[in-house]
């Protein structure tokens, strides 16, 4: 990609698309093409097309998706499977239609089988069955994979696959119904802590381990991969290391400064119990993240206060 090269970023205005749009400005990077779900919906196909045929990017960070956690996804898997079906076929089929010189595309560590061993190799997808939770938003996922793998051996289109751990940073979806368990904690901790409550409801038996990644690490990633990487091979983005949610709950009630009680809602899901990534793969062509667990959370308590009054939830 040169300075000036025309790139799309689809999905500017989420965690992932907004943390790619800081990243590619912040290189130089000047000839960006944005469109906000009012004015392009990517389920539309002739719409998608038309957008395409008119800007004719050459690049492509497919960062817009249908996305959320344990609780969304269970609630709304057809919205899931759909969207995501829908977005994802229609922009990498345009990419490859209208001249795109490379595609990335971005999947989630829960494309690989609920009890895969770990840490999760690439070689593990397809090797058994999905964690049921978010099995219709995983099929969706896989069927992004192989197309881009179909469209790069049929018609030699060049798309990259990322699938990255589990998110967070700035930008994150803070709405408790529909968020990720980091951002839900911020939340729930600091409204306990500011109303004066004296405990916080933690979902699931707090066993389950997660790996978290900081969103401009990711972007970093993205950068870093769509300049390095050239593979149908799908290829990990992650730390390393994972904690679990107690853990977790008990790192950010510190960080919010919460000296009440954590209870743990039984009565919710656990969904996967470890999703540790491989990140071998990716090590190896030099890469690294930068911003440690504490740190990113920390930073990520201070975004959410400055911006309470616009954030999702
Ligand atoms: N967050 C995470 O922990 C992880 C995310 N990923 C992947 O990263 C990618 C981005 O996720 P993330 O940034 O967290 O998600 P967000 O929900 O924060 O952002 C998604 C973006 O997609 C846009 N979008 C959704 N539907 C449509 C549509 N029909 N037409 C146009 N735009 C649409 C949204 O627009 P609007 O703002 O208008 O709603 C939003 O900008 C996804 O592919 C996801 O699977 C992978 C692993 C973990
Ligand atoms: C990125 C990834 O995200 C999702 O999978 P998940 O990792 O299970 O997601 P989660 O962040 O929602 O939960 C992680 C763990 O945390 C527990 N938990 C506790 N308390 C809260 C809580 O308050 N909110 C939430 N959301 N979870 C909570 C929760 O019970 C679970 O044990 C999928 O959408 C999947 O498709 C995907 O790709």
């Amino acid at each position: 990609m040169d300075k000036g090269s025309k790139i799309y970023v689809a999905g500017h205005r989420g965690l992932v698309g907004s943390a790619i749009l800081r990243k590619l400005r912040a290189e130089g990077y000047t000839n960006l093409v944005t469109r906000t779900r009012q004015e392009l919906d990517l389920r539309d196909q002739a719409a998608v097309n038309r957008f395409f045929e008119e800007e004719r990017p050459e690049y492509v960070f497919l960062a817009a998706a249908k996305v959320g956690g344990i609780l969304a996804n269970s609630t709304y898997p057809a919205d899931f499977i759909r969207d995501n079906l829908l977005i994802q076929t229609h922009v990498i089929d345009a990419a490859y239609r209208y001249g795109v010189k490379k595609l990335l595309f971005l999947g989630s560590s829960c494309i690989y089988p609920k009890y895969a061993p770990q840490p999760l190799k690439e070689g593990y997808l397809l090797t058994g069955p999905l964690e049921p939770t978010n099995e219709p938003y995983a099929v969706a996922k896989i069927a992004g994979i192989k197309m881009c793998q179909a469209y790069r051996r049929q018609y030699g289109f060049n798309a990259i696959s990322l699938m990255p751990t589990n998110l967070y940073g700035p930008g994150d979806n803070f709405d408790l119904t529909t968020s990720h368990v980091l951002p839900a904690l911020i939340r729930k901790f600091h409204e306990a802590k500011e109303e004066g409550r004296k405990e916080v409801v933690v979902w699931g038996t707090g066993t389950p381990r997660r790996e978290f990644l900081h969103v401009d690490d990711l972007a970093d990633a993205a950068l870093f991969l769509m300049e390095h990487y050239e593979s149908e091979e799908i290829i990990n983005v992650g730390v390393g290391e994972d904690i679990s949610i107690r853990e977790l709950a008990e790192l950010i009630a510190r960080i919010v400064g919460f000296e009440g009680e954590i209870v743990y809602d039984t009565t919710k899901p656990d969904g996967t119990p470890r999703k540790l990534l491989d990140t071998s793969r990716l090590f190896a062509l030099g890469w690294r993240p930068k911003i440690p667990l504490e740190e990113g959370i920390r930073q990520t308590y201070r975004w959410f206060l400055e911006h309470r009054a616009e954030v999702r939830g």
